[in-house]
């Protein structure tokens, strides 16, 4: 069928405005995920100026201020990178694995320097696992919480080795224990959430595919694949609101397949259905990529041509009147042949679109009652109806 302007006009412009479209949605993604993350750090910051206050970390403000300082770099140069649209095009453009191998590194380095509420500061790796569960996948998750136990242990294992008879192992280890199960149901849950999430990805796909489907169905003529009488005439009303603000044009043609009763009558009703659906497709062969082609119904069509005026438009007919008697069906009988007979009106700004049709309905009568199988377009005298016959 025909590409019209709105189609090959939807594609275009929908390749062009999707790009940045779909960038946009993965930029605010990003920046949703750098909020969240920031927030954390957020947490963290005032845990460890809370417990500083309170007297329950070993080092001084020096190493408080250069623990928070360090933890603030890292976090600056990821929510630069995100928000100068540096990672977009990468899989994860919310670098969501860094985001939480670096938190949980933040959050880690000050539960060292923690004395025996460390388990407590350690908890805060929990606010970065939760914020993984709803972005990474199964190998994401395993990382993160494996750098999370892995890192605890180190911690302890280094206080030990430092401040170790202020410590109570059994505890800490028990701690620990119970540290690394709950770092394990954290797993299990991002792997729940991820299942739902790909599975809502794919419900939302199918429903794109289904929406996009009834909207085609809802614009196109079932038999032929053109476009249906009530899309061709909302194109028909656009066209003429153009025509109506500025220097634009377009012209309409009739499209009648001439005796087409007898070709049903005498090659039966499939063998018709089969010519309509081989005319419209030489109307796709034929026609400009601008053009519009409805089907009206039986075998009555309707052409609209941007920016033609109707001697313009009488050419393009023309063609398709000739390609059309050229046409060889002999596959399907050998005595079959078709022929269409086409009525040309240009639109006049100011004027009713019924007023058009009705010149271009006028055309075509003129078309059938002068032999048919010919174009006659405005203005008619009976010298340019019959020097358009049956060839322009
Ligand atoms: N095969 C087929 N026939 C259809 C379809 N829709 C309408 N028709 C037939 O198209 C024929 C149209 O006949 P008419 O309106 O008399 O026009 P015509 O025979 O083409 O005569 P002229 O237009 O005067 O050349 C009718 O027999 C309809 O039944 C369709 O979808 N498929």
């Amino acid at each position: 069928m025909t590409r019209s302007i709105e189609q090959s006009g939807a594609t275009m412009m929908g390749d062009l405005q999707q790009a940045p479209a779909l960038a946009l949605d993965d930029h605010r993604l990003a920046l949703g995920h750098v909020r969240t993350a920031l927030l954390i750090s957020m947490l963290h910051t005032l845990v460890a100026i809370v417990y500083f206050q309170g007297g329950y970390m070993t080092g001084g403000a020096l190493t408080l201020a250069v623990l928070l300082a360090g933890a603030w770099a890292g976090n600056l140069v990821l929510a630069m990178l995100v928000w100068r649209r540096r990672t977009l095009g990468r899989q994860d453009p919310t670098l969501s694995l860094q985001w939480n191998l670096w938190l949980t590194a933040s959050v880690l380095t000050t539960a060292y320097f923690m004395n025996e509420f460390r388990l407590s500061m350690a908890m805060l790796f929990f606010a970065a696992m939760l914020l993984a569960s709803f972005r990474q996948a199964l190998p994401g998750l395993l990382l993160v919480s494996g750098a999370g136990m892995a890192g605890y242990l180190l911690v302890l294992i280094l206080v030990w080795q430092q401040r170790g008879l202020q410590m109570n192992l059994t505890l800490e280890m028990l701690q620990w224990l119970l540290f690394c199960i709950t770092a394990v149901s954290f797993v299990i849950t991002g792997v729940g959430i991820n299942a739902l999430r790909s599975s809502l990805t794919a419900k939302n796909r199918q429903l794109n595919d289904a929406l996009a489907q009834a909207r085609e169905m809802a614009i196109r003529d079932e038999l032929t694949g053109l476009f249906n009488r009530r899309h061709i005439m909302e194109l028909l009303a656009q066209q003429r609101a153009l025509a109506e603000s500025g220097e634009y044009r377009f012209t309409v043609c009739f499209v009648d397949l001439d005796h087409f009763k007898r070709i049903n009558d005498r090659f039966g009703h499939g063998s018709g259905d089969r010519v309509l659906r081989r005319f419209a497709q030489i109307a796709h062969e034929t026609l400009r990529e601008a053009d519009y082609i409805g089907r009206l119904g039986g075998e009555e069509f309707v052409l609209v041509l941007p920016q033609s005026d109707a001697q313009g438009a009488a050419q393009v007919a023309e063609r398709l009147r000739a390609a059309l008697a050229a046409e060889d069906f002999s596959p399907l009988d050998p005595a079959l042949s078709a022929s269409v007979s086409i009525g040309i009106a240009e639109y006049r700004p100011g004027e009713n679109l019924k007023d058009t049709l009705a010149r271009a309905d006028h055309c075509l009568y003129l078309a059938k009652s002068r032999g048919r199988d010919r174009v006659v377009a405005e203005p008619v005298s009976p010298e340019a109806a019959l020097t358009l016959a049956p060839q322009i």
